[in-house]
């Protein structure tokens, strides 16, 4: 199956193909230039993606005559950072990257957040190809373009919007994830259903289980599901400029504050943040009474049958609400000082609030946080 995200002269496709790992290298060829020490296609990967997926890539392109330069980074939240940037950059330097070649990223969302960004600036900018080997980067990160390290002041706040040339999505390679990384993937995929496709939050509830149990079906069906709705929605609007986009932003307001109180490190994975911000966007907006609280107890019943922690005293974040919010104010949806919600109408229908007063988030979190 082929999705594209429509972008005019930029509109690339996102294939989607069980084993399509193995025959990456025909759809690889085009993007890579004969030179004169014959062809060569730069990897950026982690350890744990190297050992289990690396070999069939080089395959695949080995019997197109490219050879591969693997860069490989330790796994985790901590290599997306200021060193790992480097890292990558000076690497690819080293490999005498030409800002016509393509980079592929060869993993989950924080090695294609952080090769995309490097792409997005080394020499100015040079090419990228997403090969998503997580459940979230299948069905989240390596679609849309945005590209991010994290800062000492909070989540993806140096990047760039730099769109990859293709997504190629092996739904295959998700047998050797690991069931933690697996669930949080999972909050990226009801996250759609939450924030505009309540058909879909009800295919949720009745497919979650098979999902997170590693049934190719359901899990084929969530990916191409996600897929259409962020291209869509990247389509619409590609720079989070229209509130559209945004939307996508749901629960992550709270969750990247979360995130920033568990030190971007495997306390807290990004899906996990995104799971317990999005219990939260559904409580604080039927507080508000601006949703059904049947509402908020259906998404949040859903997300904790499925293994989320929804509390942040049970995960040990348990914060001062000040210090969350400090957190939030780096928010890059910040405008003119005032920090914009999505919040939500009820079930698959969420908006951007721009007149929430702080004084209630922090009364609300007072309350949750305990
Ligand atoms: N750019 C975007 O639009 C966007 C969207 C959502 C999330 N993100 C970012 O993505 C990051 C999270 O991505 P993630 O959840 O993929 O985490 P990750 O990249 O850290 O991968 C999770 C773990 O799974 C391992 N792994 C990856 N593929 C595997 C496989 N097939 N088998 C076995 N192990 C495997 C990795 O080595 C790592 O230890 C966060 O930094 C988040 O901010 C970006
Ligand atoms: O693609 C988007 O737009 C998203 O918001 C997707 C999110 O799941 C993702 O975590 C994104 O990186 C968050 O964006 P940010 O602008 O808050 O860093
Ligand atoms: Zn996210």
């Amino acid at each position: 199956m082929i999705v594209d995200v429509a972008l005019g002269a930029r509109t690339y496709p996102i294939h989607i193909e069980a084993g399509l790992l193995a025959r990456a290298g025909a759809l690889l060829a085009p993007l890579v230039a004969a030179k004169p020490g014959g062809k060569r296609l730069a990897v950026v990967t982690d350890r744990a993606v190297a050992g289990l997926h690396l070999p069939a890539l080089e395959a695949s392109l080995a019997a197109e005559g490219i050879a591969v330069d693997a860069i490989v980074l330790e796994p985790g939240e901590g290599a997306k950072n200021w060193a790992g940037l480097e890292r990558v950059c000076e690497g690819l330097l080293a490999l005498g990257v030409e800002r016509r070649d393509v980079v592929v990223a060869l993993g989950g969302g924080v090695v294609g957040d952080l090769t995309g960004f490097a792409a997005s600036i080394l020499r100015r900018g040079c090419g990228f190809v997403q090969i998503p080997t997580t459940l979230l980067a299948q069905v989240d990160s390596s679609v849309g373009g945005k590209t991010a390290i994290n800062a000492a002041a909070g989540k993806n706040l140096i990047g760039a919007f730099h769109q990859p040339a293709m997504v190629l999505i092996d739904p295959q390679v998700l047998a050797t994830l690991p069931p933690r990384e697996l669930r949080a993937g999972y909050a990226e995929v009801v996250k759609y259903g939450l924030l505009g496709d309540a058909g879909f939050f009800d295919w949720c509830e009745a497919n979650a289980a098979a999902v997170l149990a590693g049934d190719a079906a359901a899990q084929a069906e969530a990916i191409a599901v996600s897929c259409r709705a962020k291209a869509r929605i990247v389509a619409a609007d590609e720079r989070e400029t229209e509130d559209v986009r945004a939307l996508l932003n749901l629960g992550h307001t709270f969750g990247h504050a979360f995130e920033a109180e568990a030190g971007f490190s495997d306390r807290l994975l990004h899906g996990e943040g995104v799971a317990l911000g999005m219990a939260l966007a559904f409580a604080f907006s039927a507080r508000l009474g601006l949703c059904p609280a049947a509402d908020a107890a259906r998404a949040q019943a859903h997300l904790a049958a499925h293994g989320f922690t929804l509390s942040p005293a049970a995960l040990g974040l348990a914060a001062p609400p000040a210090r969350l919010i400090a957190h939030m104010m780096q928010d890059k949806k910040v405008s003119a000082g005032r920090l914009p919600f999505i919040l939500v109408r009820g079930i698959g229908q969420a908006f951007v609030a721009r007149d929430v007063a702080l004084a209630e988030v922090e009364a609300f979190l007072a309350e949750v946080v305990g």
